[in-house]
C-alpha cells in the first residue's frame, strides 16, 4: 500500500480548507444533493464529499457509507486524487499496487472501484474530493469523466458561495459569522489540547472623525489599511477578522503570552511607520483575553471579556 504524499501547498491548502469552516460541521443538503445525484446517475452504491484536513479524511457528505464519517488521510484515496490536477479512477483496487492491501480494500466497505475528482477552493487549492466508489470493478468513458467534472464544478461553486458568506469584503478579512466559526473549532481544539489561546479586541479611535473629515471612501481606506497591517503583523494560522464597523478581532492559538506581546510591539511599530507618512494618523484601543477552560464557556464569552477590556483601554485614555 502507498501513503499519499503531502502537497507542496499543503499549510496554504489546509489554510484554505479552514476558511470554509466546513470541518466538523453538520449535514447539508447543498452538498448531499450532488452525492445523491452522483450515486444514482453513475448507479454506484457509494459517494462521498470528502475533505482532507491534516491527518484524516473528513466526508462532509457520503451516501451509502452509514456510520463513517472520516477515514485516516493515509488510507484513504481521495489524499492521492488531490495531489492530481484531474479525476483519478482506480479500476480495480486489487489489480493496483497503490491499494490492494489496503484495509478498506481488504475489509469494509470492500473497495475495488474508486473515481475521485479534485475540489478546488477558490483560491484554487485541492481541498477535498467528489468521488464515486463501487465494491465491484468498473470502469469510466469520456462522457461519464465529463460527468464528473460538471458535478465537481457545482460543488466547488458551493463552496465559493460559502466562502463569500463568511468574508468582509471591504477588507478581504474573515467577517463576524466567519470567525465565530473559526473561534468555536479552534478553541475546542485548544480545550483538547490543552494549548494557550488569546483573543484581541481592536476598535479605532476617532474613526468617525475620518469619516466626517475626509469622506467616507477615506474611511474605507483607512479599515483597509488596518486591516492589512493586522494582517501583516500576526501569523498566518491566527484568525484575523473585521468584526463590523471600526471593529477587528485577532485570535491567536498555541501563542505564549510573549508571542503576544511581540505581535503587538510589531502593530505598534508598523502603525507608527504608516503614521508617519500619513496625513492623519491611525489609532486604536486594544482589549486582550487569555483562553481558559474553565472560565470561558465558548468563543463569544472570550470576546465579549476582550470587548470590555478594550472599552476600559478606551475610557481610561479618553478616547
Ligand atoms: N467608511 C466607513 N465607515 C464605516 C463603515 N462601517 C462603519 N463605519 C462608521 O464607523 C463609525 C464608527 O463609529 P464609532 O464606533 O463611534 O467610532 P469612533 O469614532 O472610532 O469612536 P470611538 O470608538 O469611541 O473612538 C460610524 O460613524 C460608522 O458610520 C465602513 O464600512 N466604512
Amino acid at each position: 500500500m502507498k501513503i499519499p504524499d503531502i502537497p507542496a501547498d499543503e499549510a496554504e491548502r489546509l489554510q484554505a480548507l479552514q476558511s470554509l469552516h466546513l470541518l466538523d460541521s453538520e449535514r447539508e443538503e447543498r452538498f448531499d444533493r450532488f452525492t445523491r445525484l452522483a450515486r444514482r446517475l453513475f448507479n454506484v452504491p457509494m459517494a462521498l464529499v470528502g475533505l482532507i484536513d491534516a491527518e484524516r479524511e473528513w466526508l462532509k457528505s457520503a451516501q451509502g457509507m452509514e456510520g463513517i464519517t472520516e477515514t485516516p488521510r493515509d488510507l484513504s484515496f481521495c489524499g492521492h486524487t488531490i495531489l492530481r490536477p484531474e479525476t483519478m479512477v482506480v479500476p480495480d483496487a486489487l489489480l493496483d499496487e497503490r491499494f490492494f492491501d489496503n484495509p478498506i480494500v481488504t475489509g469494509p466497505p470492500h473497495i475495488r472501484f474508486y473515481a475521485g475528482r479534485p475540489l478546488r477552493s477558490p483560491s484554487g487549492h485541492a481541498v477535498g474530493t467528489l468521488c464515486l466508489l463501487d465494491t465491484q470493478p468498473r470502469q469510466l468513458n469520456e462522457e461519464d469523466l465529463a460527468l464528473l467534472g460538471d458535478l465537481a464544478d457545482m460543488v466547488e461553486h458551493e463552496l465559493a458561495i460559502l466562502l463569500l458568506a463568511t468574508l468582509d469584503e471591504l477588507t478581504g478579512l474573515t467577517n463576524r459569522r466567519g470567525f465565530e466559526a473559526l473561534a468555536r473549532h479552534s478553541l475546542g481544539m485548544c480545550r483538547r489540547m490543552k494549548r494557550p489561546a488569546v483573543l484581541l479586541f481592536f476598535d479605532l479611535d476617532g474613526f468617525k472623525r475620518i469619516n466626517d473629515d475626509y469622506g467616507h471612501a477615506e474611511g474605507d481606506k483607512a479599515l483597509q489599511t488596518f486591516a492589512r497591517l493586522l494582517r501583516s503583523t500576526f501569523r498566518e494560522s491566527d484568525v484575523v477578522a473585521r468584526l463590523g464597523g471600526d471593529e477587528f478581532a485577532v485570535l491567536l492559538t498555541n501563542a505564549t503570552q510573549q508571542d503576544c506581546d511581540r505581535a503587538l510591539e510589531r502593530l505598534t511599530l508598523a502603525l507608527y511607520e504608516h503614521n508617519a507618512m500619513a496625513a492623519y494618523p491611525l489609532r486604536h484601543s486594544v482589549g486582550r483575553a487569555d483562553f481558559d477552560a474553565d472560565k470561558h464557556a465558548d468563543a463569544a464569552a472570550l470576546l465579549a471579556e476582550a470587548d470590555r477590556l478594550m472599552y476600559r483601554q478606551k475610557q481610561s485614555r479618553g478616547r
